[in-house]
């Protein structure tokens, strides 16, 4: 089994309406796979199932090789996935570079932090904004300091909701070969996303969600070249 995370037939109902139905999703080891579907399909909820912030009724979800039933979301932390979520939460107040200190002095000692801290400014192209407080950086800094500091727990699996939400053109594409080269060096990468032209950029496989169900799933050629995919997502996510 060569999948770092997968779900056998989750289930979650708010009142009498099944949000996630059955669904059966397989993350790969080494790749980048995209969650899509239209409004309300039930993307959230399948990654609020992963993370730990909502418990299934039904199926069970499965990370590194172990059964996730009863572990709590820190502890799904502790075990390796790094989750960001849509809003920044970055400590405003703080330079950019002690925003990545704190977070890495989580998980390594004194002496390699300072080495780590200029890797991912390098890699996130903050180092000329080391010194500011974390306020004053753009949008898309922000989004982009907040994936180091999910990186610098040292995950075996980064789950991004919405990465580009709320991002210039330019930052989509930018925080897109962020990802790829996150990737490139070997990370395994799950984001919810809507914006086709990020998912075409970034996408390995894609697994799409429509009515609570697993509506199809494939490499993104074959997503990408699925009329019906295009029928149900493209036409009903105008305004996004
Ligand atoms: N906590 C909740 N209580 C009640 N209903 C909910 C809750 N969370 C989600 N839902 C409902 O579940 C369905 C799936 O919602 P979900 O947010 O998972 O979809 P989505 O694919 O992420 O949509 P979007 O792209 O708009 O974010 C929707 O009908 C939504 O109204």
């Amino acid at each position: 089994m060569t999948a770092i995370l997968y779900s056998e037939n989750v289930s979650k109902q708010f009142g009498g309406m099944r949000a996630v139905d059955a669904v059966n999703l397989e993350i790969e080891r080494g790749e980048i796979h995209c969650l899509i579907g239209p409004n309300g399909a039930g993307k959230s909820t399948m990654f609020k199932l992963i993370v730990g912030y909502h418990d299934p009724d039904e199926g069970r979800i499965f990370f590194d090789g172990a059964d996730l039933v009863n572990v709590k979301a820190f502890a799904r932390v502790q075990r390796g996935m790094s989750i960001k979520m849509q809003k920044p939460s970055v400590f405003k107040e703080l330079p950019t570079r002690l925003n990545l200190h704190v977070a890495l002095q989580q998980k390594i000692g004194k002496q390699q932090i300072a080495e780590e801290e200029a890797r991912l400014l390098e890699l996130l192209d903050l180092e000329e904004q080391a010194d500011k407080p974390a306020g004053l950086l753009s949008h898309g800094q922000q989004q982009w300091l907040e994936i180091g500091m999910a990186l610098a727990l040292g995950p075996k699996l980064v789950l991004l909701d919405e990465p580009t939400a709320g991002m210039s053109d330019e930052e989509t594409y930018r925080t897109g070969e962020l990802i790829k080269r996150l990737n490139a060096d070997g990370m395994t990468i799950l984001a919810v996303e809507h914006d086709m032209s990020f998912v075409r950029q970034i996408a390995d496989r894609v697994t799409v969600m429509h009515l609570g169900q697993v509506f199809a799933r494939g490499n993104i050629e074959e997503i990408v070249g699925d009329a019906r995919v295009g029928e149900i997502y493209l036409g009903k996510s105008h305004g996004h």
